[in-house]
């Protein structure tokens, strides 16, 4: 594999151990090799990007908000303005490393789609936010502190509108020793076939130890009941990595929709 420009470079990172890496953090050294490393590691990501923009434009309408949480690049934003062409959408995308926010605005910077994409710097944990109509978080819960993933969850419930939608991508921990060490196992097979040596895994599985911290598909649809949600639902799963829907009941329409009592 050719190392390639300096903003799209191979991911060798944990082939060289560097010391900044442990524990693991979304530096400068993540965010130059970030678009290589989250294809090669993650099954499906961009069937999942994609996908994620296919279901959003089922959620806005003309001048919805939308939140993309852990936003790293920007991809997600960017599948969600390709999808709504024509629509003058707000994506406020947010992520809390600085070097990824930078990356972030330039990516984004090169695309001219009609929704207005608002990059931040800010802590998901202490965000306020604002009436939207959908609210995307692709593989970042799991790097918060489990103690305070049900208070997000349950913000982002309160703000959505109703008939609005979380969509929550994350790596999993199976119910079972043996089905985890199975997808565990089929995992890394991924990403040796991608290229990655058995030290680089082991290096940046150590890494991510205690930084990186799963649930539960059960752990996860608990959490999103517990807030306030109906039928959480599973759209996507490949092996260890799967993504979520998760609909706030527009009670005000299903009323509406409700057969009327008519007197006998
Ligand atoms: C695996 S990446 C997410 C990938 C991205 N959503 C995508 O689809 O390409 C996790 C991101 O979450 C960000 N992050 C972690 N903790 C955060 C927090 N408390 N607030 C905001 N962003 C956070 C990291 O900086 C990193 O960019
Ligand atoms: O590389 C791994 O083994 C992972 O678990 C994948 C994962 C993720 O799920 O976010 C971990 C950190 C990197 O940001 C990219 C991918």
């Amino acid at each position: 594999m050719s190392n390639k420009t300096e903003k799209n470079k191979v991911d060798r990172l944990f082939k060289e151990s560097k010391q900044d890496l442990f524990p693991f953090k979304f530096n400068q050294s993540v965010v130059d090799v970030f678009p290589d490393m989250i294809n090669r590691s993650v099954p499906g990501y961009t069937t999942i990007v994609d996908g994620i923009g296919r279901v959003s434009r089922r959620f806005t309408d003309t001048s919805s908000r939308v939140y993309d949480l852990g936003c790293s690049l920007g991809n997600v934003s960017l599948s969600i303005a390709k999808y709504n062409v024509g629509k003058a959408l707000t994506i406020e995308a947010i992520d809390n490393s600085p070097a990824m926010v930078t990356r972030c605005k330039e990516h984004v910077g090169a695309y001219n789609y009609d929704a207005f994409i608002q990059v931040q710097h800010a802590d998901i944990t202490a965000l306020e936010f604002q009436a939207c109509s959908l609210v995307v978080i692709n593989f970042t819960l799991q790097f918060i502190n489990p103690s305070l993933r049900q208070a997000i969850i349950d913000k982002i419930y309160a703000s959505l509108e109703p008939g609005g939608a979380l969509i929550l991508s994350e790596k999993i921990s199976a119910s079972s020793d043996s089905m985890d060490s199975l997808l565990i196992d089929l995992h890394h097979e991924f990403k040796r076939e991608n290229g990655y040596s058995d030290l680089e895994i082991s290096q940046k599985r150590t890494a991510l130890e205690n930084v990186m911290i799963l649930d539960t598909l059960k752990q996860h649809k608990q959490r999103l009941e517990q807030a306030g949600f109906e039928h959480p639902s599973v759209w996507f799963q490949h092996f260890n990595f799967m993504s979520l829907i998760a609909i706030k009941q527009d009670i005000a329409n299903d009323l509406l929709n409700a057969p009327q009592l008519t007197e006998s």
